[in-house]
This record gives structure tokens, sequence and C-alpha cells, in this order.
């Protein structure tokens, strides 16, 4: 594990974008795992300034998010897909085509789960950007006596539909359940990098990082990955100086 601590949000977006955009460069038909949430935004934001100055292309780019709350449409100001499209692919050159959210309208939300495993199977993510829940959640992958491993529709506790009620006008609005890739599907990908940002989130970091691994924190499986970079604010990071 590499954990990185950064002085300013500034250093921090730069070097999160700069391990994306060294692998698109590398390999442009990179598939890159991407999260939603207040973390990546900055990361997202130095993306489009890198592709405004012309020196990266998502052209051939794959995309596959996370998580989408289950009952809200694409359109929805508070969807997942909503947000991606605002902060990052209605931004760059990306083939809207080759971008993937979990479609929280499905009928079926198995067949949707299934298909989205699938797909990731056969599309192996190259890097997976990850934020941290305040109880260690990935995704939306709760802490829980056991974890699942593929995509599934997941119920989200209380104290998650809390801290997500900012980005909707209530607490009541907050959709009960999304579809969320498993541990097993985040746990595939080749890279992973997780940002963590904030005092609030500190002691869940250092527990995630460096306490037991359990599924009552499912960060903490993140320990067992290969090739797991860690970026994090000065607030968030004190513990690992
Ligand atoms: N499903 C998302 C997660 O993918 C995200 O990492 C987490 C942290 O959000 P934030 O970055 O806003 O703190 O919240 C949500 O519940």
């Amino acid at each position: 594990m590499n954990l990185l601590t950064f002085r300013t949000e500034e250093d921090l977006n730069r070097a999160g974008a700069g391990l994306i955009a060294s692998l698109l460069r590398i390999n442009p038909r990179a598939v890159l795992g991407l999260a939603t949430g207040s973390t990546p935004i900055g990361i997202y934001a130095e993306l489009v300034k890198l592709y405004e100055s012309g020196s990266l292309s998502f052209a051939k780019a794959r995309s596959y998010n996370l998580d989408e709350y289950v009952g809200l449409s694409g359109s929805h100001p508070a969807s997942y897909r909503c947000f991606m499209n605002t902060h990052l692919f209605n931004r760059v050159d990306i083939d809207p085509a080759n971008t993937h959210v979990p479609n929280g309208l499905a009928v079926d939300l198995e067949q949707e789960c299934a298909y989205y495993d699938a797909m990731i199977e056969d599309d192996r993510i190259d890097l997976q950007l990850l934020g941290l829940g305040h109880n260690g959640h990935i995704g939306f992958n709760e802490p829980d006596d056991e974890l699942i491993p593929g995509t599934h529709a997941a119920t989200l506790q209380q104290r998650t539909i809390e801290a997500n009620a900012r980005f909707f006008e209530s607490e009541d609005d907050v959709p009960k359940q999304a579809i969320t890739m498993g541990v097993a599907g985040i746990m595939k990908a080749r890279q992973i990098m997780l940002v963590v940002r904030g005092e609030s989130k500190a002691r869940i970091a250092e527990q995630a990082l460096t306490g037991p691994i359990t599924t009552q924190c499912p960060a903490s499986l993140l320990q067992l990955h290969p090739n797991l970079v860690v970026l994090m604010d000065e607030a968030a990071g004190a513990w690992a100086k």
C-alpha cells in the first residue's frame, strides 16, 4: 500500500488526476472505475483542465461507475449518472456510449446487476477510484456480518442516508436502496486509488488501513489489494505521518 498525504487540496487533486492521466497516456484504451460523492470532484476538475489544455484525451477510454440510486433516472439531479455527466463526461471527449453507470430504473434489478458484472468481467478495470464512507463503506457496500461479492441492490444505512441527504431536498427524498458494485468487483481492478479528505474521515481511514480486516469495515478489505494507493489531505491522514 502506498500512503500519500498532501499539504493542499490542489496538490492532492493534481496527484489524483496525474495518476489517471498517466494511465490514459500509456494506454488510451484504459478502463476507468469511477466514483461519486464530494471527494473526487476536485480530481475531475483537474482532469477537465488537462483535457482543455490539449494534453489529455478520453476518446478511447471506457468507464464504469461504482453505483447508482435505485429509482432515480439519469436526468435526476441527484443521480450519479447526472453527477458524472456534470463533473466529467460532458466536459471531456469521452464517448457517452463508453460510459457506464448502473441503471437505477431497471425493472429487474437482479438482471441489471448480472449484466453489470458481466461487463466488468469482460472489460477489466485498470484503475478504480474510490471515496470512503464515514462508516467504512466503499461504493454502497455497507458494514455488515457478510459482504456480497458481486454487483447487487444494497439497502443504505441510516448514517449513509443522513450523509447523502445534502444532495437532496430532504432526507426523506434519499432513496433507501442503491445498485453497487460488490467488494469482489472492486478488488478485481488492477489498481485502486482511495481518496480521503477531512478530519471527519481520519479515524475511519486509520481503522480501515491499519486495523483488522473485517466486513464491519468494508474498506479494510483494501489492505489485501496488491496495488493500492491512498491519497489523503493532512486532516484525514495526520495519523499516517
Ligand atoms: N456511494 C458513495 C460513495 O461512493 C462515496 O465514496 C461516499 C463518500 O462520499 P463523500 O465523498 O461525499 O464523502 O458516499 C457515497 O455514499
